[in-house]
């Protein structure tokens, strides 16, 4: 057993250094997940009447949501996604869709119109991504009659202002190559490719989604 050499002292250092940093990283997602309703904090983000559209946003946790609310929000994403699905090797599943969706760190920011009936709605979550911290957009469903009036772009703002206050790095989703109203919705919100997608790798042509994200601009100043 010799002395420590300079080399391993520095390896030694590195490794504290990052697991100080996955510690500060796994903090502010604890943090983040801490909220009950992080909505509250932004009453003017809970109305948008524009375009003939009038509707209320509303932000639950799936484990404060009742069945028929889950069952909606379901039959929306089936509606939206299946064929999607089905036309690439993920295939639809409704088992595993459920499951999925109703996994406990699902939060759900959801939009509903003036009858009371869920129009939009987008499931995210506070998570760890390759060890950055991150709101994950899973999904964001609209119904065809609410479509370009802007409320997708409206609740992608809540899901950022969410996201950036409460420090997290990046909001982050996946999408689907053969969906390209949502790519071009994304391209139009300044989303880009994020470095973890496939994209990048030698599997490109192979690969039917991306992943796509956009930085907190206080984090990493351009
Ligand atoms: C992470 C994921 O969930 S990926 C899956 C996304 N969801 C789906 O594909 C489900 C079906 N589609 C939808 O729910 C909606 O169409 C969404 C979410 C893709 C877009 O939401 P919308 O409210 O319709 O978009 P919004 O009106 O805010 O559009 C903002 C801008 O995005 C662009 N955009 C939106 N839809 C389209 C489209 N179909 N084609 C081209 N550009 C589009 C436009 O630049 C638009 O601005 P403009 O209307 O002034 O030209």
């Amino acid at each position: 057993m010799g002395r420590k050499t300079p080399k391993s002292k520095e390896k030694l250092d590195k490794r504290k250094e990052e697991k100080a940093l996955l510690a500060e990283h796994t903090a502010l997602v604890n943090k983040a997940n801490s909220q009950t309703n992080p909505l509250s904090s932004f009453p003017a983000f809970t109305k948008f009447s524009k375009n003939g559209l009038d509707v209320t946003l509303d932000c639950k946790r799936v484990a404060d949501m009742d069945e028929s609310l889950i069952h909606s929000i379901f039959n929306l994403e089936k509606e939206n996604m299946k064929n999607l699905y089905d036309e690439c090797s993920w295939g639809w599943n409704d088992k595993k869709k459920m499951e999925e969706m109703t996994e406990e760190a699902a939060r759900y920011l959801m939009a509903k119109n003036e009858a009371g009936e869920l129009v939009a709605f987008s499931h995210f979550r506070f998570d760890l991504d390759y060890g950055d911290p991150v709101l994950y957009c899973y999904e964001l469903q609209l119904k065809q009659e609410v479509r370009r009036k802007g409320l997708g772009k409206f609740m992608m703002q809540v899901l950022e202002l969410i996201a950036f206050t409460s420090n997290l790095h990046k909001v982050i989703l996946t999408v689907l190559k053969h969906n390209p109203a949502a790519v071009e919705f994304y391209k139009a919100l300044k989303y880009e490719v994020d470095e973890t997608s496939p994209q990048n790798s030698v599997f490109e042509e192979e690969c039917h989604y991306e992943i796509l994200s956009k930085l907190n601009k206080k984090i990493f100043k351009t």
